[in-house]
């Protein structure tokens, strides 16, 4: 498989794009919340089982119609691509723990609630997922720096347990070197600082000759 298989050019207009967001965002927090309770339910049996057959009526529905690949990443005529599978910032995928990443002066930083799904140690986050943030808002940086690429390397420091519940995550480019963009980043809880990390982006070969021959893709 190529490593641009997936990006695919859309013709939807922005408003058509909107109403798809409209009606998929709140199906995705539902499910959000839907698994939440799952983790976190103290409910009776009969509740259980009654939920477990509502949920599957829930996923029949869905399933009578399928995309014929995951959703990959879009690019419209105006510029918007959406990437709304993303495990941690696509609109319609419900374990994505990320809502929106906002870029300022060279900084993207988002915030999280993370509850009971995302636990590792008792009451903290699992460290998988903790790297998980950090690898999207790193690649989010160098992207938005106009020198995105895929993640070679990613080094995490953990400083201390992230606690469950409202964590920020930041991350900036620190410097390019060729087809390698390093970017640094951090998790922040009410506690302080609980991880850090460093990544290696890399233009990877096959994007590189194809910029040669046609240009940076938008
Ligand atoms: C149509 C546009 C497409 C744009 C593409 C960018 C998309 C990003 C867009 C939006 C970002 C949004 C945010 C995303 C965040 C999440 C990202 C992920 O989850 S990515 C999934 C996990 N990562 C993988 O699956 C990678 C698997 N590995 C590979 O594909 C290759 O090994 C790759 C691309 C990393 C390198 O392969 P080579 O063939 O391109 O690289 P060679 O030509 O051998 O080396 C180039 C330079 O890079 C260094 N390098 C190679 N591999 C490295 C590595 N693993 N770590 C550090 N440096 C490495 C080499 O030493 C060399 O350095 P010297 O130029 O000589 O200084």
């Amino acid at each position: 498989m190529s490593m641009l298989d997936g990006h695919e050019a859309e013709r939807k207009t922005r408003e058509q794009i909107e109403a798809e967001a409209e009606l998929f965002g709140p199906l995705t927090s539902s499910v959000r919340s839907l698994i939440d309770a799952t983790v976190m339910t103290d409910a009776a049996p009969e509740h259980i089982v009654r939920a477990r057959a509502l949920v599957e009526e829930a996923a029949a529905l869905l399933d009578s119609r399928r995309m014929s690949a995951p959703f990959g990443t879009k690019w419209s005529a105006d510029g918007t691509r959406r990437s709304w599978g993303n495990a941690v910032i696509g609109l319609r995928n419900p374990i994505a723990p990320l809502l929106e990443v906002a870029y300022e002066d060279g900084l993207a930083s988002a915030e999280a609630d993370l509850g009971a799904a995302y636990e590792g140690p008792p009451g903290l986050v699992h460290g998988g997922v903790v790297a998980l943030l950090l690898d999207q808002i790193l690649g989010g940086a160098a992207d938005h720096a106009g020198v995105p690429g895929m993640t070679g390397t990613l080094t995490v420091r953990y400083r201390k347990g992230t606690r469950l519940g409202p964590v920020r995550v930041t991350a900036r480019v620190d410097r390019v070197e060729g087809v390698k963009t390093f970017a640094v980043g951090r998790v922040h809880t009410a506690d302080g600082l609980c991880a850090e990390a460093e990544g290696i982006f890399v233009l990877p070969r096959e994007v590189r000759d194809m910029v040669a021959e046609m240009g940076r893709p938008q």
